[in-house]
């Protein structure tokens, strides 16, 4: 007899309230919810058992996912529901820095070509459209103008050293798979030109109170994969954290397996697993 599996406790109550209110701390309760139903949706899609117990659990993810308003309903509360500390924002951060360094003066290089990746809305970067050729994509477009491409299942060859700037502003917490959120990082690298900026935002919790990534650790992620830090932008007790990168040529790494496997570098009960990882070399 297979052993039972123990059902995660949802982390909101089934509740129309949950699916309806604005209030931020509902928002971000049915956020945390889709991001444990898509995680494990993804793991049962990926061992390809095809079991009834297997198929009786998709049905539930797929059930409390509609539940709570579908993808769209997830959409819409990451639109509307973060603001300024929350994210929702985060593009006025890297228009910021990028004007630091000077990129909206580039006239011999004509206009910056921008890939966003996770776009709510089709217009962040309109207020820079004389020097930002911006091309903003999504798995779910909630628009016209916004291109539904999953960035996963983008060409590598066309898109090779293509781009001059990539958003991932809360994407990278989206990616359910550690692995996959690693693959991310290294693909945005490639199609980066060379000294291209990768703007990142994400909930500050991944990075520090993480069982498996500090703020550290993440550098040194990112220094593998070949990105320089140029920027960070957190306060104790925020909620985001923001980071600007360089793509540079990546640092070898003196031992693989730190990145390749879970390693639990901050112990206690109330942590949570937020991890990347990158595949063995
Ligand atoms: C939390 S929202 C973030 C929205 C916005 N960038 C922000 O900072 O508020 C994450 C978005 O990333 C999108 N996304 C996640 N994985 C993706 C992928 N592989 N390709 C394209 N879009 C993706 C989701 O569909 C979702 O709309």
């Amino acid at each position: 007899m297979p052993k039972a599996r123990k059902r995660k406790t949802p982390i909101v109550a089934p509740s129309s309230d949950a699916a309806t209110s604005s209030r931020p701390e509902v928002t971000r309760s049915v956020i945390r919810e889709f991001h444990v139903l898509l995680k494990r949706q993804t793991q049962l899609g990926r061992s390809g058992t095809k079991d009834a117990a297997t198929a009786s659990e998709l049905d539930r993810i797929q059930q409390r996912i509609q539940e709570l308003g579908g993808l769209e309903r997830y959409q819409h509360m990451s639109a509307t529901g973060q603001k300024d500390d929350r994210g929702g924002g985060s593009h006025k951060i890297f228009i910021g820095w990028m004007k630091e360094l000077g990129l909206h003066k580039r006239e011999d290089k004509g206009k910056l070509k921008m890939l966003e990746v996770g776009a709510l809305l089709p217009d962040n970067y309109q207020s820079c459209s004389s020097w930002i050729d911006c091309r903003p994509i999504d798995l779910n477009s909630r628009h016209p103008a916004i291109l539904q491409q999953d960035f996963f299942l983008l060409d590598p060859l066309t898109n090779q050293e293509k781009w001059s700037a990539i958003s991932l502003s809360l994407v990278l917490n989206f990616v359910p798979e550690p692995k996959d959120r690693g693959r991310m990082l290294r693909m945005a690298h490639s199609m980066m030109v060379q000294d291209g900026h990768l703007f990142i935002a994400l909930p500050l919790p991944c990075v520090t109170n993480s069982r498996y990534l500090t703020i550290e650790h993440f550098k040194a992620i990112m220094s593998i994969i070949g990105f320089k830090q140029l920027k960070e932008k957190w306060r104790e007790g925020g909620k985001m954290v923001y980071y600007l990168y360089q793509k540079e040529e990546p640092s070898p790494a003196q031992d693989g397996t730190l990145f390749s496997k879970k390693r639990e570098l901050r112990a206690g009960p109330s942590r949570n697993n937020f991890a990347v990882l990158l595949a063995d070399a």
